[in-house]
């Protein structure tokens, strides 16, 4: 079973616009709500693929309650710690251009209880869970080392922890030895505190990640695609995609098929692009099933190419 942990959980709610005029009244053309935060969606990509999975995840107020609703519509087993703040709802704006601006919203702040019952219902699940993927930011209320003290309980219960989080929650974790950590590019290049320009460059900071305490890393790098550098090696993996409808979650999705395939190695790499490069031809945050993958389109090499610049490099 994989655990998904979403301290900071969201309704998503996507709208479709024809374009961004600032002071103006913008009609949307389209609009959708998803059942978000990076773990749930981790936790909807797993079981698109027919694996079991819980999500734990705070959940509180009306927004809450339809978090809990859509959740339950696509079958998604929950155990909910009910706070009294109310869910964050977080906005996306789809332009017909492609380009998409979102709005993340801080979330409920978690009292001392919440947060205790929080730690007690991630323990009593982890018990048969093979991963505890902890994912996404962190709402106000849980201090930056939340990670970090989450992961060492739950290394010392057997479990393996994959970590998607970024800035002093990361910084924290990396010294617990989370056994993945999958920053995207802004996100790694922040964690080295320099630019990205290249391949190369994302391995050298994927390799500094390793050395402050990440036993793997799985850097998603957009539409370059993704690294993968551990102590059995290192590898970079892509899949060419001709029609991008919606990037969010196509990260979650990643982790997803990374750990569905092992969490380790090369084949664990080919799912995670699989996944990501299905995600980002569905709308919104939709996750793929196992008939919208398309493994003949990836590639993985051990060959690196260091030298290839970044389609969008971090400065
Ligand atoms: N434009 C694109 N073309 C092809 N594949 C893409 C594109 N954008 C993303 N992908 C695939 O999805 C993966 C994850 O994307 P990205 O690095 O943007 O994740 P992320 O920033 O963590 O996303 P999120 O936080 O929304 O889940 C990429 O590594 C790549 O495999
Ligand atoms: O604010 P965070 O926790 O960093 O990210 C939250 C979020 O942007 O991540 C998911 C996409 O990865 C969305 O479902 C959700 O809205």
């Amino acid at each position: 079973m994989i655990l998904t942990v979403t301290p900071n959980p969201s309704l998503d709610r996507t709208y479709e616009v024809p374009s961004l005029d600032r002071g103006e009244v913008i009609r949307a053309t389209g609009e959708r709500m998803d059942p978000g935060g990076k773990g749930v969606n981790v936790s909807r990509a797993v079981a698109a693929t027919g694996q079991r999975t819980v999500a734990v995840l705070p959940l509180g107020g009306a927004p809450g309650a339809l978090v809990a609703d859509l959740l339950d519509q696509q079958g998604i087993e929950v155990a909910p710690v009910p706070v009294a703040g109310a869910t964050r709802s977080n906005i996306a704006l789809a332009e017909a251009d492609g380009v998409l601006t979102k709005i993340n919203a801080p979330g409920p702040e978690l009292t001392d209880a919440e947060r205790e019952l929080l730690l007690e219902t991630v323990r009593q699940q982890s018990r048969d869970a093979s991963w505890i993927a902890c994912c996404g930011s962190l709402p106000r209320g849980l201090a930056p080392d939340w990670y970090a003290d989450l992961v060492a309980r739950t290394h010392a219960a057997g479990a393996r922890i994959a970590l998607d989080t970024s800035g002093p929650a990361l910084l924290a974790a990396l010294r617990e030895r989370p056994d993945v950590v999958k920053p995207n590019a802004e996100e790694l290049s922040e964690a080295v505190g320099r630019p990205l320009a290249t391949v190369g460059d994302a391995v050298k900071a994927a390799e500094e990640l390793r050395e402050m305490g990440a036993r793997a890393v799985l850097a998603s790098l957009g539409a370059d695609g993704q690294l993968l550098v551990s102590d059995r090696g290192a590898w970079f993996g892509s899949a060419r995609v001709d029609a991008v409808r919606s990037n969010v979650g196509a990260g979650d999705s990643s982790l997803a098929g990374f750990l569905i395939a092992g969490g380790s190695g090369p084949e664990a790499l080919a799912s995670a692009v699989a996944h990501g490069a299905a995600a980002v031809r569905l709308p919104g945050s939709v996750m793929p099933t196992p008939a919208d993958l398309d493994p003949a389109a990836v590639t993985v090499t051990a060959d690196l190419p260091a030298d290839r610049a970044l389609t969008e490099p971090v400065s």
